[in-house]
């Protein structure tokens, strides 16, 4: 049997909503919707890959239709093969997607090939018929564990929103099983946020954690004086205080700050990510990181991330990656990470879990379904479906 690409289409489709973090608002926000679409039959179905990109980066459609999607559709279908040629190659495909590219600048390219290569997996698990997750697992000589960490993530800025209606939301997110939430500072005065902070731990009392996250606003002096406030507090973690590139930044907040920090949602690439674990100052005992595959290249760039992390000393158990998406949360299962985020109340359909999934003290069990699950989340099925089936 053999396998061939036939397609890969993409449509960027609106997630937009009135909130905003401290850098930017979320009012014209897009995705880019990708089907990589097979000759394989399974279950009397043909076999499609889905893949989207995480929120914050826009719809890449114009990188993928006018240079990565041509690519692979004029690509020798041999060349895209494993070894038996029963399936795709995620490696190789990834590598026809970068032919012809520079090394470094990691911007929106990173994004554009992320969300082609989440439909590459989705398709090479169905193939093999398998959730991803165990196919990860298998092929790493590790144990899936299906059971995954997961926070809520939300408490943005929005008009009109008082500390009642803060609240409010967290209490929300307890009632649905979380046990750790998170909200944005940055985009208030100090003062002003010192008193949301208040607002939120009194809520949440001894029933969850809260983390903050900065989104990447501060200087280092703003940094090290929200440091100084927060460090009062027993937070999960402090997220981004400066921008993601400032590594003498975030290395000299740790003197600051010895409680958990967390980062890197904004780097796109291993070496990135690199530069992080060299220069940044975290620490492996206590912080956080958070690259997001769907804005990074994907799975087969995460996997070089995870072994750059490996010499380095870290633990893929201190990584939860950005995104909410349920790529990460294979990811988690497969790989052992240390969770995923999650928006209950965002970026709707593309976020989430398969319908049916309940969080429990601040886990979700992961289904088996074949491939990353797509097709057990109804709305979203139906939009994937949309562009092709
Ligand atoms: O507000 C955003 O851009 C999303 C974000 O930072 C997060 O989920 O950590
Ligand atoms: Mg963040």
């Amino acid at each position: 049997m053999s396998v061939r690409i036939v397609d890969v289409c993409e449509v960027t489709k609106p997630i937009s909503s009135p909130i905003r973090n401290a850098y930017i608002d979320f009012t014209k926000m897009t995705t880019s919707l990708v089907a990589v679409v097979t000759d394989v039959v399974r279950d009397g179905r043909r076999v499609v890959g889905y893949g989207f990109n995480s929120n914050g980066r826009y719809g890449q459609g114009g990188l993928i239709r006018e240079r990565f999607a041509p690519r692979l559709k004029e690509a020798d279908p041999k060349s895209l093969l494993d070894a038996d040629g029963g399936n795709l190659d995620p490696d190789k495909v990834w590598a026809t997607l970068m032919s012809n590219e520079k090394p470094g600048g990691h911007g929106e390219r990173s994004v554009a090939v992320g969300t082609i290569d989440m439909a590459v997996w989705d398709a090479v698990a169905k193939i093999a018929g398998k959730p991803l997750f165990r196919l990860l697992a298998e092929r790493h000589g590790l144990a899936a564990d299906p059971r995954v960490f997961v926070y809520a993530a939300g408490g943005y800025y929005y008009p009109g929103k008082d500390l009642s209606a803060l609240r409010g939301e967290m209490r929300g997110y307890l009632d649905r099983g979380y046990n750790v939430v998170k909200m944005k500072i940055g985009g208030a005065p100090i003062s002003e946020d010192a008193v949301r902070i208040e607002a939120v731990l009194k809520e949440i009392g001894s029933q969850a954690q809260l983390a903050v996250d900065a989104n990447g606003r501060f200087d280092l002096e703003t940094a090290i004086a929200y440091a100084k406030m927060l460090r009062n507090y027993p937070l999960f973690w402090y997220e981004e205080a400066g921008d993601p590139l400032d590594f003498a930044l975030q290395a000299a907040l740790a003197e600051f700050y010895p409680g958990p920090m967390a980062t890197g949602e904004n780097l796109f690439s291993h070496q990135d990510a690199r530069n992080l674990i060299r220069y940044g100052g975290m620490r492996p005992d206590r912080d956080w990181l958070q690259f997001d595959c769907a804005l990074s290249y994907g799975l087969c760039e995460y996997q070089r991330t995870l072994a750059m992390l490996k010499t380095h000393g870290w633990s893929a158990s201190r990584c939860i990656p950005h995104g909410g998406h349920q790529m990460s949360l294979n990811i988690a299962a497969g790989l052992g990470l240390g969770g995923n985020e999650s928006y209950p109340d965002l970026f709707q359909p593309y976020g989430g879990f398969p319908d049916g999934v309940r969080v429990e003290n601040g886990h979700i069990t992961m289904p088996d379904l074949p491939g990353i699950g797509f097709e057990g989340k109804s709305d979203l099925y139906q939009e994937m479906k949309a562009l092709a089936a």
